[in-house]
């Protein structure tokens, strides 16, 4: 889409030869007699950037070059003057012009100008997203599902096909939108988001295609749709199941055609964006019950990749933990942690219902709330939700730990071989009373089992226990033996 640029100058004359310089260069334009006309223009229509006379009636350049900094910091403009002294061309610098022509303008010179503000601009947006976006491109993981998504946006990212990524929130879809578009052709353009969820259904058609100065309520000026922003580059339509039918309809001609008309609009605008959507509802499900199209579906499913929940690539957790980890301690300004065992089995044996995000917020909670240098697995079990954190006692203390051994926690599924964990019962007000006699009563049957060498005959004669009531009360407890130990040579308690 062709850059409209902004010719501000009393002298018609000139605007008429700047103007036809700057069509026959490609570029759209329009023009203002004044620094005020110009200021209104700003304010009502996009423009790309601004060639601006400095000498001028009623309002001269420099001080509308002010207001136009103050309207929009960001715009690039280009001042000119026939009587251009240093002492001027410096002021406008100080103001915020990215350059200063002398009349009369070299056409040459000009277009090298604009097209250097312009490139400058577009990379100032790109440097400013990247900033804000810092830390959330690299997608770490190396389990199999991962293997999987990698080897998909290797192979799609630089086609043109569209893609539908599916998966439950926060499994990771923008991110793998993103680095689709970082590794296709259109990587030098724009990637422009829209969560369909959360615009109210009467904005998104706006949203999408733009509107016209008073195409409603509300519309003060004219505004470009995000198909307009994202042209040359792609455009990432988060929960797509979430559009409403209506508006289906018409993303589906856009699809087809290339063209949309902004809303209020009579011109036609083509545009070449390539759609990327994503969705954590079950489409073919949403079809059946009338509320998708599936002419929409087809458009939009070229190429499907399944961002699976955390809970069933949990061999990607410690990858995950340590790249969260020292992302939260550097922009916490800590120094580095890390997990001891314990505390990484803690987090291990979590479901993450809100997955890679729920365990990137843990994480960061647990950068700002530890003493450390080492997260013991009493301070990941509080961490998680009431009733969730559980310390397994195979996981052995970290020899780092600073801080003393916590009291251990209740063991749901503990092989009798692992180290007893001591008598270090104490009362808690955050569980149950038969939580806590559980709690106390896996302990006893625990520090026994090492006691006795897992011997379970010995370890029940030792507590005054029939050898099958022992057993039943293991079961209950979620203990088990010690499964791999072969009964024989672990006491010949079998
Ligand atoms: N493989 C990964 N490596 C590193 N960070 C990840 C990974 N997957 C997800 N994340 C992080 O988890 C958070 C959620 O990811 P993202 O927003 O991409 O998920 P989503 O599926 O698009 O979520 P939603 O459906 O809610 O929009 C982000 O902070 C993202 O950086």
């Amino acid at each position: 889409m062709p850059s409209t640029v902004l010719i501000v100058d009393d002298e018609k004359n000139i605007l008429l030869t700047l103007q036809t310089s700057l069509q026959l260069a490609g570029y759209r334009t329009e023009l203002a007699a004044s620094g005020q006309v110009a200021l209104d223009v700003v304010s009502a229509r996009p423009v790309d950037a601004v060639l601006m006379d400095v000498k001028m009636p009623d309002m001269d350049g420099l001080t509308a070059l002010a207001r136009l900094m103050e309207l929009k910091p960001e715009l690039p403009v280009i001042m000119m003057s026939g009587h251009g002294t240093i002492d001027t061309a410096v002021k406008a610098t100080q103001l915020g012009a990215r350059d200063f022509l002398e009349k009369p303008i070299a056409r040459d010179r000009l277009l090298v100008a604009l097209r250097n503000a312009l490139k400058q601009q577009a990379m100032l947006e790109e440097l400013q997203a990247l900033r804000a976006e810092v830390g959330r491109y690299d997608m770490v993981g190396s389990g199999p599902a991962m293997q999987r998504i990698f080897s998909l946006i290797q192979r799609t990212a630089p086609s043109e096909g569209r893609v539908l990524i599916t998966g439950e929130n926060g499994t990771g879809k923008e991110l793998i939108a993103r680095a689709l578009h970082q590794n296709s052709k259109r990587k030098s353009g724009p990637f422009v988001k829209l969560n369909c969820a959360a615009v109210p259904h009467e904005l998104i058609e706006s949203e999408l295609f733009g509107h016209e100065k008073g195409a409603f309520t509300g519309a003060v000026s004219v505004r470009r749709g995000k198909f307009e922003l994202a042209h040359e580059g792609t455009l990432f339509l988060d929960e797509i199941g979430d559009m409403p039918q209506a508006m289906q309809t018409k993303l589906l001609r856009v699809l087809q055609e290339g063209e949309l008309e902004r809303v209020g609009g009579a011109e036609t605008l083509k545009v070449n964006v390539r759609v990327i959507a994503a969705t954590n509802k079950n489409l073919e499900k949403e079809i059946e019950a009338g509320r998708f199209r599936e002419d929409l579906y087809y458009r939009i499913n070229v190429v499907q990749i399944h961002s699976p929940p955390l809970r069933e690539r949990r061999e990607d957790l410690p990858a995950l933990i340590d790249a969260f980890l020292k992302e939260a301690c550097t922009k916490n300004g800590r120094r580095p942690l890390s997990l001891s065992p314990e505390a990484l089995a803690v987090m291990s044996a979590y479901d993450y219902p809100g997955n890679v995000r729920e365990l990137r917020n843990l994480v960061e909670r647990l950068a700002i709330l530890c003493e450390g240098p080492v997260v013991q697995g009493q301070e990941a079990a509080e961490l998680l939700p009431r009733g969730k954190g559980v310390v397994p006692p195979s996981a052995a203390p970290s020899a780092e730990a600073s801080t003393p051994r916590p009291p251990p926690l209740p063991v749901p599924m503990a092989a009798p071989a692992a180290p007893a964990p001591g008598s270090g019962f104490r009362p808690r007000v955050d569980r149950t009373f038969r939580e806590q006699v559980e709690d106390a009563e896996r302990e006893i049957i625990l520090f026994t089992l090492a006691h006795t060498q897992d011997n379970v005959t010995e370890a029940a004669r030792l507590l005054d226990l029939e050898r099958g009531h022992f057993y039943k009360k293991m079961k209950a407890l979620g203990l088990r033996r010690g499964a791999e130990k072969d009964p024989g040579t672990s006491g010949g308690e079998g």
